[in-house]
């Protein structure tokens, strides 16, 4: 059965009392507005908040955490990373592995990611794999191909069960803080796209069960026709995860 999810990527923002506020009214409104269990709700905040977080959400069977960033290494000397083993002991579930953020500005390229999906996965947390395209290859109408290749170099490296414990997020590099999101449209066809994909490289039921995500300017606006789409399984929301009000009316869309 495939799963929604509303994936709230805090990026570097927050203080530690901002954290702590934001994430009370957000499970507060979750409790009092959202009813019925088909959707899952994640929030992604920065390292140091976790801990805290993880507590203050223990008591939501909805709420789940997810970490921005996983070393790829188990332990030992690797100033300021932080380990999978280190995420499990404060409950995180979810990890980000490949957001174009990260590949960007820290030029983490196909090899680490897999690596980084493997010590995640080692320590039964589970990778959100980002993938999506920048603004020329959309021009050049190389989208599908683009993204099916960053599946190929990555993704396809798992095996079955790893396979079956990540979630995927398309998240157009064009899309992402400019508030220029993709149609609805677009989204599905590039869902669509990556769930054909991936039954090429897995198999069709796999494939099918897989929850994929869309992230870039999702909004209270624009949330219900892109989850109302087939193949949209929920949002990896930025900027707009950063309000309670806008997170939680996103997660109502479904
Ligand atoms: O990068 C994103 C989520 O990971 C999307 O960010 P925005 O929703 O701010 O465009």
């Amino acid at each position: 059965m495939r799963k929604n999810i509303v994936a709230g990527n805090w990026k570097m923002n927050k203080t530690y009392q901002d954290a702590q506020a934001l994430v009370s009214e957000i499970d507060n409104m979750v409790k009092d507005e959202v009813s019925g269990d088909n959707v899952e709700v994640i929030v992604t905040p920065p390292f140091p908040f976790l801990h805290s977080i993880s507590k203050l959400i223990q008591g939501n069977s909805r709420m789940h955490l997810a970490a921005q960033d996983v070393s790829a290494h188990e332990s030992g000397a690797y100033t300021g990373e932080v380990s999978a083993s280190m995420l499990k002991s404060v409950g995180v579930e979810y990890v980000l592995v490949g957001h174009s953020e990260r590949r960007q500005y820290h030029n983490e390229d196909a090899d680490l990611l897999l690596k980084k999906m493997k010590a995640a996965l080692a320590q039964g947390i589970k990778p959100i794999f980002c993938c999506g395209e920048p603004l020329e290859v959309r021009e050049a109408d190389d989208h599908f191909k683009y993204v099916a290749q960053q599946l190929r170099e990555t993704v396809a490296h798992l095996s079955n069960e790893e396979f079956d414990q990540i979630v995927i997020a398309y998240e157009p590099i064009w899309a992402i803080g400019t508030g220029r999101t993709a149609s609805s449209a677009q989204a599905q066809e590039m869902h669509a796209s990556i769930r054909e994909e991936l039954s090429r490289l897995f198999n069709a039921e796999a494939a099918y069960n897989k929850t994929i995500l869309y992230g870039g300017s999702a909004n209270p606006g624009n949330a219900k026709e892109l989850f109302a789409q087939p193949d949209v399984d929920g949002g990896l929301i930025g900027g707009a995860s950063l309000k309670s009000r806008d997170f939680t009316d996103i997660i109502k869309s479904f």
